[in-house]
């Protein structure tokens, strides 16, 4: 999916809403674990209830993975159903992948092409080799970690080389690479006060910024200091929604929580054209 189609979903819904499928076995209802696969059966049921108010969803592939075969099966059927049912939906699987060149390459051929998800979670740590392969890729995007929501990004995405904090040599150095208009950026809600420096580096790159809900961050903030000209901005939700009733109405209730969401990205999308 292009950038531009993105951005005319996010103007249609009025919603820069995405949904993180963090599904975790212990905290779905547990009349959902005599299904045949109990992960998906939650899956659809988010999907089908939250999608009006959301334009992506972000699968964290931890949560599959920890499954073993059957999480993987629930992690291809989950991204079958959206490719499927909600084309228009933009797709993220956060693997936060990234490794020597023809490694990447097989990790991006798994995301993108063999799973095709619209963009994949990428660590910047191993550098551009590492990052290429994945922006090769036409119509996809590669999200790389820049500022991230935990307190650990101050070990090292926060010290000073000449003077300039890493993640913002992240950003910088990034755009030198080739089709680096495919990049898109992680950067968490929790550090909202550092959005409008990055917005300075990067004025019109979408940001995937999580953090908001569980972890404390501010929706009012994050589009104070983070909202360009074009949005630019994937506000992601998970444990938030996803879990607000553990009873069998439980998609109602993340429908009620993702449409006050998006009640809020709404109002806040109005002043952009003030
Ligand atoms: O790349 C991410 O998505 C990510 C980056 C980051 O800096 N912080 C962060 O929380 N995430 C992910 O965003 C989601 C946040 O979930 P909630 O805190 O439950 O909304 C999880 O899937 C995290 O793995």
């Amino acid at each position: 999916m292009t950038t531009q189609a993105l951005l005319e979903q996010i103007h249609k819904k009025k919603s820069f809403l995405c949904i993180g499928l963090d599904t975790d076995l212990e905290k779905i209802p547990t009349y959902l674990l005599s299904e045949e696969d109990p992960m998906f059966a939650f899956n659809k049921e988010i999907i089908d209830a939250t999608h009006h108010f959301a334009v992506a969803y972000k699968i964290n592939t931890a949560f599959y993975e920890a499954q073993g075969r059957k999480g993987w099966k629930a992690l291809n059927k989950t991204i079958e159903y959206l490719n499927a049912e909600y084309p228009e939906i933009f797709t993220i699987a956060d693997a936060k992948r990234g490794d020597i060149g023809n490694t990447s390459a097989m990790y991006a051929k798994a995301f993108l092409q063999e799973m095709a998800f619209d963009s994949v979670t990428v660590a910047p740590y191993m550098g551009k080799d590492s990052v290429e392969p994945f922006l090769a890729i036409r119509d996809k995007h590669t999200i790389l970690l820049a500022l991230t929501s935990n307190e650990g990004a101050f070990d090292f995405q926060t010290l000073k080389t000449d003077g300039v904090e890493l993640y913002k040599k992240v950003i910088e150095t990034s755009k030198t690479w080739e089709n680096s208009e495919r990049l898109m950026y992680v950067v968490g809600a929790t550090k909202a006060e550092h959005l409008a420096e990055i917005r300075k580096l990067i004025p019109d790159s979408f940001l995937l910024v999580p953090g908001v809900g569980a972890q404390g961050g501010s929706l009012e903030d994050v589009c104070k200091y983070g909202m360009g000209k074009n949005v630019g901005l994937l506000v992601n939700s998970s444990r938030g929604i996803i879990y607000a009733s553990e009873t069998s109405n439980f998609a109602e209730i993340a429908a009620a929580k993702a449409e006050v969401m998006q009640r809020e990205m709404a109002a806040q999308l109005s002043k952009l054209h003030q």
